[in-house]
């Protein structure tokens, strides 16, 4: 015979639970609420629970133990633990605690509050860029857009201000400078301070590059290193000019007691799953997930010492995301059309490029649940799954989930890849140079 009883806060204090020091209040909190069984002579179970050692109760507390047990006393079997019961029921509750902590812990606050901080976007004078600029104005960010043509430039601070939440509290900027030289990338933090009145941005988002697609040995070497120079040199200059600035240790009484700073990159999912004809690109996108990986632990001694230490330490906690988002209807898109293979095209059809402002709202929402590698689409969380690795995980069920999904999926979709490349090649011999099928 089961019998539940409700206990609420007040009770729990009833208890003297909140008089035991140490971990115990804090585990107890989430399960206030709850239900414990007696058997069938304890009939003043309050009264029991009242005198009871607390240290007793939490040993009563199993959720496992107590679902178990009421499985089995489904099956009028009562006290019937038994190895697979018990496994099935601890299986249960760790997807139901799991449920509930995402829908009541961190995830339901929101870790990408934009409102009044400053945030430089590189590449955010067109595509995603511009996007994510126009995206986080509407949010109440400052914003400063970086790229080197000063006519884009001019337009996307226009439009910002048209979009943005509070006209009169808002500040735009912008600044042209070619990324790809680490010098300018100092000087576009030193002038973000400068206009901000002496404070460092609080988000910094490299969004600029661009891919020249083409087979590997018709792409002139120096071409593949200026894709480098584009893709990867760009947001490590701006990552190290960013975290040179946010990391110099300063004093504990100039450390800002509630303010993240977020660094974000923006890779591609080839850098996940490569596919032929992007070796100029791929690569590239590849080393900034690596330096992304490496900086998301790096950053953790800095965090240790601004949360920890007594001394000096960096003025505020740091946190590094990358976004990798599939095919964006960009200008630059339109322009990679022009020397992509016909055999790159094909293997991409299952691919539908998505719009700049989508994917700009995709990632901002997933920032805001506080993710680290994030996806845009299906498919793409799908190439994430089969290449995670070493990466931290955005959720430790569901991205173990996805992973093993993932891993069956792409036990076809490789050779698939492989085999329609031979076919091709089989078929219509080899492309000329600009891509298309020789006769
Ligand atoms: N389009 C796509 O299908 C995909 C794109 N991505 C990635 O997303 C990001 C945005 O792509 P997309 O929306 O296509 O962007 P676009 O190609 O449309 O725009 C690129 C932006 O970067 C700027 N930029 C390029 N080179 C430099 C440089 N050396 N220094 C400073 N700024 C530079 C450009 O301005 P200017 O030329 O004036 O300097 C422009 O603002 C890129 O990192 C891209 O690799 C990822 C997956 C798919
Ligand atoms: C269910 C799982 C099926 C998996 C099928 C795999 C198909 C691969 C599609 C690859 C698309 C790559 C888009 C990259 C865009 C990009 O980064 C460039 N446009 C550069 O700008």
């Amino acid at each position: 015979m089961l019998r539940s009883y409700t206990l609420e806060r007040q009770k729990w204090s009833d208890l003297g639970y909140f008089r035991v020091t140490g971990l115990l209040p804090q585990v107890c909190l989430p399960f206030r609420c709850c239900a414990f069984h007696f058997e069938d002579n304890q009939q003043d179970a309050p009264a029991i629970l009242s005198k009871m050692d607390p240290r007793e109760l939490i040993a009563r507390f199993h959720p496992p133990q107590l679902l178990s047990s009421f499985f089995s006393s489904l099956y009028s079997s009562y006290n019937n633990t038994s190895t697979p019961v018990l496994g099935a029921s601890t299986l249960i509750c760790t997807i139901i605690v799991y449920t509930i902590a995402k829908m009541f812990g961190p995830g339901s606050r929101n870790e990408f509050n934009v409102e009044g901080q400053t945030v430089v976007i590189t590449g955010g004078s067109e595509g995603m860029g511009r996007a994510v600029a126009l995206e986080l104005s509407a949010k109440g960010a400052n914003v400063v857009v970086v790229a080197r043509t000063v006519s884009k430039l001019v337009t996307a601070v226009n439009e910002m201000k048209t979009k943005a939440a509070n006209k009169f509290k808002q500040k735009f900027h912008y600044i042209s400078a070619d990324l790809t030289d680490p010098a300018e990338c100092e000087r576009v933090i030193a002038e973000v301070t400068t206009w901000n009145s002496g404070a460092a941005p609080d988000v910094v988002w490299c969004c600029a590059g661009f891919s020249r697609p083409g087979f590997f040995v018709d792409v002139p070497i120096q071409e593949h290193r200026q894709q480098m120079d584009t893709v990867y040199w760009t947001a490590a200059n701006t990552a190290h000019a960013t975290l040179r600035n946010w990391l110099e240790p300063v004093l504990p009484s100039a450390q800002m007691k509630t303010t993240r700073r977020h660094l974000i990159f923006t890779c591609s999912t080839l850098a996940f799953v490569p596919i032929t004809g992007y070796s100029p690109y791929s690569p590239a996108k590849a080393a900034i997930r690596s330096l992304s990986d490496t900086l998301s632990q790096e950053i953790e001694m800095y965090n240790g010492a601004y949360r920890r230490h007594r001394g000096a330490a960096p003025a505020a906690d740091v946190r590094i995301h990358t976004v990798f988002p599939m095919g964006i209807l960009s200008p630059g898109f339109d322009n990679e059309e022009k020397t992509k293979p016909e055999l790159t095209k094909k293997l991409e059809e299952a691919d539908k490029p998505q719009a700049p402002a989508d994917v700009a709202k995709i990632a901002i929402s997933a920032l805001e649940r506080g993710e680290y590698l994030i996806t845009t689409n299906f498919i793409g969380s799908m190439m994430k799954g089969t290449s995670l690795g070493g990466s931290p995980k955005n959720s430790i069920i569901g991205d173990t989930l996805l992973s093993c999904l993932s891993h069956l999926v792409f036990l076809q979709v490789i050779p698939d890849l492989r085999n329609k490349a031979f076919t091709w090649g089989k078929r219509n011999g080899l492309p000329s140079a600009n891509g298309t099928p020789a006769s």
